[in-house]
Order: C-alpha cells, then structure tokens, then sequence
C-alpha cells in the first residue's frame, strides 16, 4: 500500500495536477477497481507504461507496443546528496516514483526512467544514462538541467577524481572505435554533408589542434582521469573490416543570448572574463530543415581520448563561471560539447553519429542568487532561455495529444532551443538528466524543473539511429576491391578526392550552363503566358460588357414594367385629380379676372366723385367769397 491518497468521488481531485493528467474515475466502479485506475494512469506521470508490478515485464510490453524506431525521450532524476533530505519530497525507487507534498498536504508525483539518489555513483549514472547509446550507435543529445548548484555540472563534467558523464563517453567512445582510427583529418561534417579536406585544408585543421594542445597541458590530469576510470569501466572495441573513423569535437557557449565557439583561435583564455566578451566574436546559427549549424564554428579533429579530453578541458577554461549566492562556482551559460563519429566503410558507404552534451545554467530566483549588474542580465537572459525551452517542450508535448494540426514548437525564440532542436523536434534521441537538490528552499524552482521535465518525456523520437550517406558516396566504388591498411584506403581517398574536385568543378560549370538555358526557357515561357493572358482578357471584357449591356437593358424593362403594372390605377386616379384641379384653379383665375376688372371700375368712380367733390368745393368757396363779397358791397352802401 502506497501512502498518497487516492482519488475517488469522495475525495476531490489534486487539483495541482493537470487537468490532462488527473485521474477520472469511471461511474459505477467501486472503489478497488478505482485504485487500480489510479496505479495505471499517467498522474503527473511521465509514462505510465512503466508503472506494473514487475519492472521487466511491464518494459518489455512497452517494447511490444511501440515501433522500433519510435520512442520517448529518457528523463532521469539525480538527487543531490544533502545532509538532512526535506520531508517534502520522498522517493519510491521502485516505482522510479518522485512524490512531492507541501505543508498543506498538495502532492504530485514524477515518475522517471529511473531516479538516482545521493549514493548513486558516476559511474552508475553512465552506465544507465549514456552507455548503451554509445554501444548501440544512437545520436542523442544529454543535457543537465536543474536548479542552480543541484549537479549539473558535477553529473556532466565531474571533477578529476571523479569524473562525470562526458569525459567517461570521450574514453567510451575512442576505446569503442580505437582500432578503426584514422589519424588524418580526412573527411568532416560539414553543414550536415561529410565533406573530403583537401591536403591544405587538413594541414590548416591539425594546425588549429596543435595550437589548442599546446595551451594547457593536462597530462597528469589525464593520466589520473584514465586510472579511474579504468578502475570504473571495462570498455572494449573491435576492429571492424575496411572502416576509417574520423572523430570531430566542437564547443559551444550561449552566454547572454551570444553563441560562442570555446575552441576559438586565437583563445583569450587568459584574460579576465569581461574582457574576454568583448574580444570574442559571436557565432550565428543557422538552420536548415530542422538540422542546425552553427557558422565559422571550429571543429577540431581529435585522434585519441587524451587528445579529446585536452580539448574538452581546454574549452572549458573558457566557460562563464561566478560566484552567486546558491553556487560558489555557477555556470553564468549554457554549453554544448558536441562529437562527430564519420564511418567511412569500404567502398562507398559512409555513416554519421553525433552526440551532444550538454550543460544547461541553473533556472533560479533573482533573490536567491542576490545578484545585480551583469549577474543579473546573465540570470535574466538564462531563466528567458529556460522558459523558451520549456514553452518548446509544451508545444511538443500538446502536438502528441492534440487533433488536427501540429503547433509550430518555437525553437527559434532562444539559441538554446535553436541548437537544442533537433532533439526538440524528435529528430535525434534526448536524453535529460534532471539535478534536484531536496532542500525546502528550492521546492518552488524544483516543481518547475520536474513539471517540464515530466512533458520531455512524451518527446517522441521518430528518426533512425544511423544517418547514412553512402549513396552519394558511390564513386568510391573500386572494382579491382581487395582489403587495404587504413594508410592506403586514406591514399585512395586522397586520390579520388582531386578527382572528385575535378569532377565536382564539371557538374558546377553544368549546373551554371543549365541554369542559363533555363532561364531562357522561363523567360519564353513566361512572355508567351503573359500575352496568352492578355488576349484571352481582353475578348472575356468585351464579351463580358455585351452581357452586361444586354441585361442592364433587359433588367430596366422589367422594371418599368413592374412598375407601370403596380401603379396604374393609381396613377389615373392621380391624373384625374389633377384634371379637377386644373379646372378649379382655372375657374379661380376667371374669378379673379372679374374682380380685377370691378375693382377697377369702382376706382374710376371714386375718382370721378373726388374730382366732383373738389369742383363742389371750389363752388362752394366761389359763393362764399361772391357772398362775402356782396355783403361787404352792401355794408359799403350803407
Ligand atoms: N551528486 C553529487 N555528489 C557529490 N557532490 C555533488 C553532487 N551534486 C552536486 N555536487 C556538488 O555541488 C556543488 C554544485 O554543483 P554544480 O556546480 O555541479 O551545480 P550546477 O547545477 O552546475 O550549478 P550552476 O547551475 O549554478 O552552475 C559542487 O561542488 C558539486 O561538487
């Protein structure tokens, strides 16, 4: 019996668990039945076809159900070794089941590919994480990530007296291939394509690694590095027939979203850091259907693991480190060691692995670390990276379970993502080492890290494990064939490179007079289109706007027909009205006419009446002035 609660209608759900996650139970289950639901089901749970009762049993029906050449991303879990393990967080190896609860009693569960606790060595978590990639020639990309000062670091790199994941793969790796390999840098990746060097290019190559080697000499290191290791591991290789190995290394940082190479000539190893960012060029990123390169990047031909480690450590040197409140000795960037194996098998079939390492700066809390000024840019511009890469492993995620169209997962919104995306986008094999440390102070940062690293693992990887070119390859094909040393295959090679030069001079010169020609035929072509085009537009307008005439015309009959059949009684009643009308205002103008000529009349009148009231006026004064005149005349006589 396990000690979580479990779900049933009568507890409510976890509700920190998300919704995609959370249990359901089926209507009329009892609550046995429930329970079993429970164990099955994905809660918070990277992949519940882990989950049985005997481990090997419930993998191998994993195997059965999935294809082949189909599988989720690897998540491990590593625990910090801490002096007193928090109550919050609790681990069921057996389960390969992190649990993680609060004060308020909220818990979740994580579970892992497998889950290393304090005690597990380096060279266990090798073993289980990178061995059998190595064995059985997969492309992977292994990264650390987790909080600041949990491990990253110490799991990837190590110290030199117990060292980590990546220096044991360099040994891995050359002890596996010792016997095939070759000591001139022949052939190279370059942007994705295994390119012969020609001799200058090669002299120029081993040039660049001398001048590496001769910075730093880590001999003793080395030769006390192998005697661990030789005491941890027995790796064995075997000689393969007519085969050539050529093993690349190249070394990125992200610093402050800047891409530099770590294997940069001339190195300013030596000066002081902030200066040194100054000095160094920023590489760009390219990509090119979801395969990534990065420009002008150096990639140094490596003969032996001694020669890699030297390397390794010398890139190192350059890495951004500082002390923040959490970590003496903190990574201020992410860094990417990557290994290119090129197999060259006779006659013509090349093959490519490459793997990559890489470190991932701690996701942390601005008030933790207490940091300001330039400790503060390189933590803001970190945890943006981070978030961009978890955004990346949610769209992943969503586009496994949704329906319908595939999100576009934003790889290109960080260079951490951009280099990441070929293990992002499931093309190569991801591998993800979780670093956790148990302490109550870092529980918030932790649930971050564990909830994106729980959606990592539903990343599907859908390529095969060996990238194989040999068809291009083809004129290395000899017909007079009998089993060479590695010395003559590699004059031969030297050989059919200038030929191949030669060759490859030909088809350019053909390519540029075929371009030519067809230019030309595009050009013809074109001109004959666009006149085509032009008549059969000009007849579609005309006969379009005869069509178009005819039926306006038709249209405007119908209409004034509607028209006068819709409104001709109302329209005679109207004309009657108006007749009526005419004849009033008729009969009204006659009338007036009448009076006009009355009041006329009347005016003569009122003249002729005025003029005889004046003239009797006047009488009336002649009389009165006669009458005065006369009575004057008579008083006179008097
Ligand atoms: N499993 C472990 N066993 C022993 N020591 C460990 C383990 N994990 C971490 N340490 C120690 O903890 C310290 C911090 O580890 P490390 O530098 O690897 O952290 P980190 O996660 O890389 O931190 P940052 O992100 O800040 O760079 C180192 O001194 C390291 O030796």
């Amino acid at each position: 019996m396990d000690d979580y609660p479990r779900p049933s209608f009568l507890h409510p759900r976890d509700p920190s668990i998300d919704r995609r996650y959370r249990p359901c139970p089926k209507k009329a289950q009892n609550l046995d039945e429930i329970y079993e639901d429970y164990e099955d089901s994905d809660i918070e749970v990277i992949s519940s076809e882990y989950e049985s009762d005997t481990e090997t049993a419930s993998l191998e029906s994993l195997a059965s159900t999935k294809p082949a050449t189909e599988e989720g991303a690897l998540v491990y879990l590593r625990l910090k070794p801490v002096e007193e393990f928090c109550e919050f967080y609790s681990i069921q190896p057996h389960h390969k089941r992190l649990i993680t609860s609060t004060a308020n009693g909220n818990q979740k569960q994580f579970v892992f590919s497998d889950i290393f606790d304090g005690m597990v060595t380096q060279k266990e978590v090798y073993e289980q994480c990178v061995k059998p990639r190595i064995d059985n020639d997969e492309n992977f990309t292994i990264m650390s990530y987790g909080t600041s000062g949990s491990g990253k670091t110490f799991t990837l790199i190590g110290h030199e007296e117990d060292p980590g994941i990546l220096p044991r793969a360099l040994e891995h790796i050359f002890e596996k291939h010792n016997q095939n390999i070759h000591p001139q840098p022949v052939s190279k990746m370059h942007y994705g394509e295994c390119k012969l060097l020609s001799d200058q290019e090669a002299q120029a190559d081993i040039r660049v690694k001398n001048t590496l080697l001769s910075l730093d000499d880590f001999t003793k290191d080395y030769h006390y590095f192998k005697e661990y290791i030789e005491r941890d591991h027995n790796f064995t290789g075997t000689y393969k027939d007519n085969c050539s190995i050529f093993i690349w290394v190249s070394f990125v940082e992200i610093y402050n979203e800047n891409v530099f190479d770590l294997l940069a000539l001339p190195p300013t190893l030596k000066t002081k850091t902030r200066k040194k960012h100054l000095e160094r060029k920023s590489l760009k990123v390219v990509s090119n259907h979801g395969n990534v390169y990065v420009k002008e990047l150096n990639t140094i031909h490596v003969r032996t693991a001694s020669e890699a480690y030297h390397i390794l450590k010398t890139g190192l040197k350059g890495v951004t480190y500082a002390d923040t409140g959490v970590n003496a000795n903190s990574s201020r960037s992410h860094f990417i060691f990557m290994v290119d194996i090129i197999q060259y098998s006779h006659p013509d079939l090349f093959t490519t692995q490459s793997y990559r390492f890489c470190d991932l700066a701690g996701s942390e809390r601005q008030t933790k670390t207490n940091c300001a000024g330039s400790r503060l840019k390189e933590a803001q511009t970190i945890n943006k990276s981070l978030v961009v890469l978890g955004r990346c492993l949610d769209t992943a995620n969503n586009n496994i379970t949704r329906k319908g169209n595939p999100e576009v997962i934003p790889v290109r919104e960080s260079k951490l993502t951009m280099l990441l995306q070929p293990a992002l986008l499931g093309k190569e094999k991801l591998c993800m080492i979780v670093a956790l440390t148990p302490l109550e102070q870092f529980y918030e940062e932790n649930m971050n890290v564990l909830n994106y690293a729980s959606i990592a693992k539903n990343i599907v990887f859908k390529s095969q494990k060996k990238k194989d070119t040999g068809r291009r390859f083809s004129w290395f094909t000899s017909t007079n064939y009998e089993p060479r040393s590695n010395d003559r295959m590699v004059d031969e090679l030297i050989a059919q490179n200038s030929q191949l030069q030669y060759d490859r001079q030909e088809l350019t010169d053909q390519i540029i007079i075929m371009k030519a020609e067809h230019d030309r035929a595009m050009t013809n072509l074109e001109d004959k289109l666009r006149k085509d085009l032009n008549e059969r537009y000009k007849k579609s307008e005309e006969s379009s706007r005869e069509a178009w005439q005819t039926l306006l015309k038709i249209e405007t009959k119908k209409v004034e027909m509607e028209v006068s059949s819709r409104f001709r009684d109302q329209i005679e009643d109207l004309n009657c009205e108006l007749e009526d009308l005419r004849e009033e205002v008729l009969d009204l103008k006659s009338d007036l006419n009448g009076e006009k000529l009355i009041t006329l009349e009347l005016t003569k009148q009122l003249e002729i009446a005025k003029h005889e009231l004046m003239n009797a006026q006047m009488a009336k004064s002649t009389l009165q002035r006669k009458k005065s005149n006369v009575l004057e005349e008579k008083e006179n006589h008097f």
